[in-house]
């Protein structure tokens, strides 16, 4: 049975007034028969945005990116790529001239080598056999490391080579949107830093990225903006650092378990009003490696930033409830999904 409804809360902000919209889909949906795999998706990215198309196994990321390139057509919706319409006969290619995207494993011939599997593609992309062409080439190749590998034949390189000439393919038409579908799947933690930092640097250039994917704390790293969606339907859209203040918590540790508790109910029977922002207070289990308090004790824990810490700190101590420590709790995207959700993302 689904979940009920949540209410979710509207996080998104435009970056400034004047920040251009490079792709937007308006009640985006595809139905497989009676199969909803997407149900009225409606995001924007902002040019300069790295964002992050974020969801668990078959919650339709890759049936949302498939119509974003055009590859199948929505139910019912629209997709807007640098305000062309990419269902719209020649906007489409106004539109995808655009794009770079990785969205199946690329098909390199194995032994020819990283720069000769490029002149391939360049060749089949009906680019011309010249010197503006090579120079394009090699700097590709530069932009994504590969230029001291690039006499190497492919089936020698590792899955995070292989994946960064691919982007090197994608980047051969000085393309302003690149979208990668789950760039650092099956990559080890190598390759994965490795397409981190190249994603990175590519948005750096001034490209707009759009990536999917289920490995939350990958993401978190890379992504300026995300939208979670759940079932093909968008829970939330924001900026990361705007997403993750919200669920802001302040973690105190008391020298013994009867203050711990007289604290809880200290700020548990407060009356309203100026101490609204204490209710949150709740006794959690310290996690792993998260404090010097050792791992299954309790800890008093409030929804409130470090900035409160002080006014906390002073009304536990007029009343005789002395802390040991007080520090901050960041919350992660894998946090603030279960807290969204009620589940965990795997
Ligand atoms: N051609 C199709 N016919 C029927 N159902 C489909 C088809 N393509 C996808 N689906 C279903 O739509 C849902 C969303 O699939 P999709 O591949 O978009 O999810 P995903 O978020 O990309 O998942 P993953 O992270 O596993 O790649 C899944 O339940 C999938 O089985």
């Amino acid at each position: 049975m689904d979940d009920p409804p949540k209410k979710i809360p509207s996080h998104d902000k435009r970056p400034s007034e004047h920040a251009e919209i490079v792709l937007r889909t308006e009640d985006l949906t595809k139905r497989f028969d009676t199969f909803t795999a997407v149900d009225q998706l409606s995001i924007e990215m902002y040019r300069g945005d790295v964002y992050g198309l974020l969801g668990p196994n078959g919650s339709g990321k890759t049936t949302t990116i498939r119509m974003l390139l055009g590859l199948i057509h929505p139910t019912a919706g629209r997709v807007s790529i640098l305000n062309y319409d990419i269902n719209a006969g020649k906007q489409r290619y106004q539109a995808l001239g655009h794009v770079g995207a990785i969205v199946e494993e690329p098909v390199f011939y194995p032994f020819l080598t990283g720069r000769e599997n490029l002149r391939g593609v360049a060749t089949f992309a009906c680019m011309a056999a010249n010197a503006a062409t090579n120079e394009r080439i090699e700097e590709v190749l530069e932009l994504v490391d590969l230029a001291t590998s690039a006499n190497i034949v492919y089936h020698k390189y590792s899955l995070g080579m292989k994946q960064r000439l691919a982007l090197a393919a994608t980047l051969l038409h000085y393309p302003q949107l690149i979208i990668l579908d789950e760039p650092t799947n099956g990559l080890d933690p190598a390759g994965v830093v490795d397409v981190r930092g190249l994603i990175t640097h590519l948005a750096q250039q001034g490209i707009s990225i759009l990536l999917s994917s289920h490995q939350l704390h990958e993401i978190q790293q890379v992504c300026s903006r995300v939208a979670i969606i759940k079932r093909g339907k968008l829970l939330v859209q924001g900026s990361v650092q705007d997403l993750l203040s919200e669920k802001q918590c302040i973690v105190i540790s008391f020298p013994e378990p009867a203050l711990l508790e007289r604290a809880e109910l200290l700020l548990h029977t407060q009356p309203q009003g100026d101490m609204l922002w204490m209710r949150n207070a709740r006794i959690v289990d310290v996690e792993q490696g998260a404090s010097w308090t050792p791992p299954g004790e309790k800890v008093l824990e409030i929804e409130t930033t470090m900035e409160r810490a002080a006014s906390v700190n002073t009304f536990l101590g007029e009343r005789g409830i002395y802390a040991a420590e007080i520090r901050r709790r960041d919350t992660s995207l894998e946090q603030y999904f279960l807290e969204l959700t009620g589940q965990p993302l795997h």
